[in-house]
């Protein structure tokens, strides 16, 4: 198609290599009469160190991108139709489960939205620390130690290990979900609306936890949101999607000083109107409403 956005990848610092990569990615959700595409020809990539955007309005495929990119789309209902995931130079594009029990967590680790549906309710949380480090991170021999060292990491007290996850608050559970995902020592997190569901206040210090993780431990981030203001807070760079296709991408301050197409423009024309109001960027909504064609 003429009129496709050409996706522009930034130029690798230092030579940095390209950990995670999609090449004209297209999914398909699947019912016994319908099917819908969720993803279109999506080509993102995600070198060592670098913290990138994917930006969208809820329904505009970002989720999808996320699971597909490390096999967690869900089974039977969902195809990746077209296109390639590679993971440090490994095409994972048709991994069976087996294949993905090995490479989930390293070098590609992933924290989500709602922590209370990725924790086990009847599990201490320090438990569920523990296993991730046992399963993912087997060089380390001493478990109980790196345990203690990941709650420091994320700023837990060391009493949280003996809670289970109803006893914690929304951003203890981040937290605890983020230390499962340092458990696997990842050379780039994942984190899809991490704050979403948090309220200001613990918002802003979890984005602070993660800038200081990514500078402390050279973690590379895609950041999947929907928040403008985060993204130009927190990321070198920025592709922009609506209705399942990538439509702008490239450096957050060239796109965002000067966007070109008209969705971006909305995006911004409404986070600086929402900012005005009260002080701060929040989510788009009207005119670009997210129902599909
Ligand atoms: N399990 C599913 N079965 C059928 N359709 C789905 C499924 N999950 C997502 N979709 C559809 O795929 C499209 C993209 O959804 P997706 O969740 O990836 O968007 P998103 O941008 O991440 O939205 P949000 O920010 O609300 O999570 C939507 O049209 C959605 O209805």
């Amino acid at each position: 198609m003429s009129n496709e956005h050409q996706p522009d990848h930034g130029v690798a610092k230092n030579g940095a290599k390209p950990l995670l990569q999609t090449e004209g990615l297209r999914v398909e959700y699947r019912s016994r009469n319908d099917s819908v595409t969720a993803v279109q020809n999506v080509s993102i990539v995600v070198r060592e160190g670098e913290s990138v955007a994917l930006v969208g309005e809820s329904g505009s495929g970002k989720s999808t991108v996320a699971r597909a990119m490390l096999g967690l789309l869900p089974e039977r209902i969902a195809r990746i139709e077209a296109g390639r995931i590679t993971i440090d130079g490994h095409d994972v594009t048709r991994y069976s489960n087996r294949q993905w029990e090995d490479m989930r967590g390293h070098p590609v680790a992933m924290v989500f939205q709602d922590p209370l549906s990725y924790l086990n309710p009847v599990m201490r949380v320090g438990r569920q620390i523990a296993e991730s480090v046992e399963r993912h991170d087997k060089a380390t021999k001493d478990v109980q130690a790196r345990v203690a060292e990941l709650l420091e990491l994320v700023r837990l007290p060391s009493t949280a290990a003996r809670s289970y996850p109803h006893e914690l608050s929304g951003g203890m559970r981040q937290r605890v979900l983020l230390a499962i995902a340092l458990g696997c020592r990842p050379r780039l997190l994942i984190a899809d609306e991490p704050t979403t569901a948090l309220d200001v206040t613990t918002q802003a210090e979890i984005l602070t936890l993660l800038r200081d993780l990514r500078q402390r431990l050279g973690m590379a981030m895609l950041l999947i949101s929907h928040d403008l203001g985060v993204v130009w807070e927190e990321c070198e760079r920025v592709y922009v999607m609506f209705r399942s296709r990538i439509v702008e991408s490239g450096a957050t301050q060239q796109v965002l000083a000067t966007p070109e197409h008209p969705y971006t423009r909305g995006l911004i024309q409404a986070a600086q109107a929402a900012r005005s109001a009260d002080g701060r960027f929040a989510t788009i909504e009207g005119e670009y409403s997210t129902a599909q064609d």
